[in-house]
């Protein structure tokens, strides 16, 4: 056993059932994820790779929870699980691969966006979570880190580690997720209704977005806890007063007062066609030749030459400033 053991993990793996293993591009504490190709069809997948000797029993009871709602999911916004192959030393999990990387890493490195294309993308998110809803599931580490985007720059939601089945009516309790992500409830330590809570991560989704930055971000857990408990957020002088007032729905300390999916997706800010940001002014082409402007400048007591020669020449003159006056019109 421990022969054959040591010869499996130092052999690093070329292939997995059909599929070639290419490079890695993720490593988590338990797990590692590989970029791979169907030989058959050659199509990109993304393999977790779980070593279960490192595992202990209830971290592999929580991978093949999470292993059995992905079986359930068939939504375009959320990663697929195409298959799962298993012997005694690993685990692979074979899953939808998104060429874009994480929208958190797209935030970093392009700034935040416009909010007709955060409005794009959070329809996408909000639709991901609301499907998980319908079927009972909260999610409860949403955040930009677990958002994929595909090469057409479709949402992928993906890591349903901390999924859960959740009960209308039965109170979760576990403590989860990410702080600057969690809703009061959440960090208060209090038995919380899970819908609200993936709510409140939208809502810090959406806020990070359009603005490049988190909401609530104290330095330490006790700071942060301070302003997620005031709901005090700095609002940027470029956000829409329709974005912030769905913002202002979704911050609300109260679960029970909070918006719902339902409220998000029937807001304005969701319906509305934001205008693309202001068209960069193009210069027209001057037209020194327009006689209609000509003519009523040559009655003002300048030489038609003279008017050429200044606009040609960019003589601020006042000959110059009464073609481009009339031209302003
Ligand atoms: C299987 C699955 C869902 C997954 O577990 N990951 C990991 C791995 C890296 C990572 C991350 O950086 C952020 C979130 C999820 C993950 C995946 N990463 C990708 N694309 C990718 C492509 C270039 C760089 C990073 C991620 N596609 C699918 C997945």
């Amino acid at each position: 056993m421990l022969q054959s053991h040591l010869a499996f993990s130092a052999v690093e793996e070329t292939h997995v059932g059909r599929y070639h293993l290419l490079r890695t591009i993720g490593k988590g504490a338990s797990a590692k994820v590989k970029l791979a190709q169907h030989i058959i069809t050659g199509q990109e997948v993304a393999i977790k790779i779980i070593d279960k000797i490192q595992h202990t029993s209830s971290d592999l009871h929580r991978l093949y929870r999470e292993i059995e709602i992905m079986k359930d999911l068939h939504h375009p916004n959320i990663v697929k699980l195409f298959e799962v192959i298993e012997n005694e030393h690993a685990l692979y999990i074979v899953m939808e691969y998104a060429s874009g990387r994480d929208l958190f890493y797209h935030l970093v490195n392009h700034g935040f966006m416009s909010e007709k294309e955060a409005q794009t993308k959070f329809q996408q998110i909000v639709s991901a979570v609301k499907y998980c809803h319908d079927k009972r599931i909260v999610h409860r580490d949403l955040k930009t880190e677990n958002l994929l985007l595909d090469k057409r720059m479709n949402i992928k939601l993906a890591d349903f580690g901390l999924g859960t089945e959740f009960i209308t009516g039965s109170k979760l309790d576990t403590f989860c997720g990410t702080p600057p992500y969690s809703a009061r409830e959440l960090l208060q330590g209090e038995k919380y209704d899970g819908p609200p809570v993936d709510v409140w991560s939208l809502g810090v989704i959406l806020y990070f977005m359009v603005t490049g930055s988190l909401p609530f971000r104290g330095k330490t857990l006790t700071k942060l806890r301070e302003q997620v408990l005031q709901g005090q957020y700095h609002v940027p002088f470029h956000m829409s007063s329709q974005c912030q007032h769905l913002l202002s729905k979704i911050f609300i300390r109260d679960p029970r007062k909070r918006a719902t999916l339902e409220d998000i997706l029937s807001h304005l800010w969701m319906k509305v066609s934001h205008e693309e940001k202001q068209k960069l002014y193009v210069q027209p082409l001057p037209d020194y030749d327009n006689h209609w402007h000509t003519e009523v400048t040559v009655n003002t007591g300048y030489m038609q030459e003279d008017i050429h020669d200044s606009l040609l020449n960019h003589n601020y003159n006042d000959a110059n400033a009464t073609y481009l006056i009339l031209r302003h019109d």
